[in-house]
């Protein structure tokens, strides 16, 4: 199938299939009588965890991805962000893309926070150039000081998502995918960064946001997404999303 990408699109996910393969621990008597059946029938099970995904993004538009524990979210921002390929179907992003999924993911445990502004920076794309500018607005941004020369396996968790939120938003990025993470920053180092946020979306930058927290994401975003086992079931204004997220969750309780 063909599809028409407008030219203001951001984001394109089609038919997206991903599935995991899920490992059982075996006893020894099942591992040998399978293995005497001639190795007949599946010793691992295979979960689907995105069960063909579509999504059109258009630039400058604010998406909350939103579903209970275990309904694919995180696994559709990896894939949007490249870190995980999809089984089947496309995903296609238009413009510099800086993913924020796990806190420290591509940070090196012994470099110093100095060390890994540089990597960090350039495996989002910036030069040494554009990093050596921006680098003093980093550490300021991110207000951790005179640790900036620690090396980063003595961080707090804290203090992680702090330099990788200041990185990944002085990329510029045209689309910015955010997981949950804001969570273990300080309610301070929260209000700075939620207030960034907001300021790259009057930018008319592109947002994509996971989280479990409803009202937040309803000051932030336009636009929810409600994903339920790995399948979208509601694509609206934010508000009613959320709203029928609550009355689902209110049910299942
Ligand atoms: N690498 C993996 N191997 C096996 N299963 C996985 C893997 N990654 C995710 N899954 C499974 O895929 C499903 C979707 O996981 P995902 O992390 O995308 O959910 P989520 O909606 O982000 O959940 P949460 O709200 O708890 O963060 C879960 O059942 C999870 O166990």
């Amino acid at each position: 199938m063909t599809v028409t990408v407008r030219p203001d699109t951001a984001i394109v996910v089609d038919d997206i299939v991903k599935e995991f393969v899920l490992r059982h621990t075996r006893s020894l008597k099942e591992a040998l009588v399978w293995l005497l059946r001639g190795r007949k029938g599946d010793i691992t099970k295979r979960f689907r965890a995105l069960d063909d995904v579509s999504l059109h993004v258009a630039q400058g538009e604010t998406v909350a991805l939103l579903g209970l524990n275990g309904s694919g979210k995180s696994t559709l921002l990896k894939l949007i962000s490249g870190v995980l390929q999809p089984d089947s179907g496309s995903v296609r992003t238009r413009g510099r893309v800086a993913g924020l999924i796990e806190v420290g993911a591509g940070f090196h445990h012994d470099l110093s926070g100095r060390d890994n502004v540089y990597l960090n920076g350039a495996i989002l794309g910036m030069s040494r150039a554009e990093i050596d500018e921006r680098f003093d607005s980093i550490v300021e941004f991110s207000e951790i000081g005179e640790f900036i020369d620690t090396e980063v396996k003595f961080y707090s968790s804290g203090m992680y998502l702090r330099l990788a939120f200041s990185i990944a938003v002085h990329t510029d990025p045209e689309i910015f995918l955010i997981d949950e993470i804001l969570a273990v920053g300080d309610e301070p180092f929260q209000r700075k960064c939620i207030a960034k946020i907001k300021e790259l979306s009057a930018r008319g930058k592109t947002l994509f946001v996971v989280s479990h927290d409803l009202d937040l994401v309803s000051t932030i975003c336009e636009r929810g997404v409600l994903l339920e086992r790995g399948v979208i079931q509601l694509d609206g204004p934010v508000r009613d999303v959320v709203a029928e997220l609550r009355l689902r969750s209110a049910d299942d309780a």
